[in-house]
């Protein structure tokens, strides 16, 4: 070893030190707090408010989210030091909402991955886990329509979101693409890779896309027929052992989806916020006008407006809104009095830290 390697060795070997007395400190401390705090350990707006400092101060070479991953792999433990938590998410393993899971919580929980949205709506009604984490829409290909249609039925409430960067491979076991017979996919998936599945892949025809439950259940379809391949992420890839042939295969490098985090907990404010509600209007003319209206009076930004067929036959639609701002803000609480007063229906889902 040359002596400066060793001399820069033992300057990190000092900074462990350190680090480590620190990181101990700061899990003695949240020790303490969980003794004192009532209720559940996890406090999403304390953690984005945590992520929000850190990224502020960040000095580099480390990029913001880089320092936000640290920050969040730290606060799970710190957490776990209070409590262990229990995350159900839409499995099977390698799936893209066990990444926005991983994304929100850190590895430091109980991972619960469940067998369809429904189930993970269950799993955390009946207790078997302290939060849930759904997609709810992706760039590409819109709403989740069981999500929507779960959450108007649901007693849970929306605790936060999780905004995902979305990144298709094609796996398989070679890289010929000339030798695959078959695809399978999820459809949200085929149909955010439709372009480049035609251009790359001309020999196969629409009926060689085989549809799955799952990215991460076509990755294990694929991993068990020589000839087939997957269109999943990278994690589905690894968890089944298969080669990459493609990566970023989606047609719009923007590719985003966006997941909830359902619980049983109302969300104190953290400065920057969201709020979610289902609500619906008498069909007759100006009623979409009406239910918009108090929102604009009182300055309050719609981020999203989704209509979706309503179930129990009596209004035609329900709206799924989401708005800046928590629901204990003066101009959102307004809003939502007037709102309650003009429409057939009012839900408010949760108010929650913006991603
Ligand atoms: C320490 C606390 O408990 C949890 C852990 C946090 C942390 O490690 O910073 C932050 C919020 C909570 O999820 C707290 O409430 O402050």
């Amino acid at each position: 070893m040359t002596a400066q390697l060793k001399q820069l060795r033992d300057k990190i070997d000092a900074i462990d030190s350190e680090l480590l007395k620190l990181v101990s400190a700061r899990a003695d401390l949240a020790r303490e707090i969980g003794e004192i705090k009532n209720g559940t350990a996890y406090r999403p707006e304390r953690e984005a408010q945590v992520l929000a400092r850190m990224r502020e101060l960040n000095p580099g070479p480390l990029e913001n989210e880089q320092v936000a991953r640290l920050f969040t792999e730290i606060m799970s433990l710190c957490r776990s030091m209070e409590e262990p938590l229990t995350v159900a998410y839409l499995g099977p393993r390698g799936t893209f909402s066990e990444e926005a899971a991983l994304k929100r919580f850190g590895s430091v929980v109980t991972s619960l991955p469940c067998n369809s949205i429904d189930d993970v709506f269950s799993k955390v009604e009946a207790g078997k886990a302290n939060y849930g984490v759904v997609p709810v829409e992706n760039s590409t290909e819109g709403a989740v329509g069981r999500s929507l249609d779960l959450l108007l039925q649901t007693r849970l409430k929306v605790c936060g979101e999780v905004a995902l960067a979305i990144h298709q491979l094609l796996l398989a076991h070679h890289t010929d693409l000339a030798r695959i017979r078959r695809i399978y996919s999820h459809p949200q998936s085929f149909a955010q890779c439709h372009e480049w599945l035609n251009v790359h892949l001309p020999h196969l025809p629409a009926s060689a896309r085989i549809n799955a439950a799952s990215n991460a259940d076509a990755a294990r379809l694929a991993a068990e027929d020589e000839s087939a391949a997957a269109v999943a992420g990278k994690k589905a890839g690894e968890v089944y052992g298969l080669t990459v042939c493609a990566e970023n295969i989606e047609d719009d490098p923007s590719n985003t989806t966006r997941f909830l985090v359902i619980g049983e907990q109302e969300v104190a404010p953290s400065g920057r916020d969201k709020t979610s509600l289902v609500t619906s209007v008498r069909n007759r003319p100006g009623a979409i006008h009406e239910l918009l209206a108090p929102f604009a009076h009182h300055g309050v930004s719609m981020t999203r407006l989704e209509s979706r067929p309503s179930r129990a036959g009596l209004w035609e639609y329900v709206f799924f809104v989401d708005v800046e701002g928590h629901q204990q803000e003066p101009k959102v609480s307004q809003a939502l009095r007037e709102l309650v007063e003009k429409a057939a229906f009012l839900k408010v889902l949760g108010s929650y830290p913006a991603a």
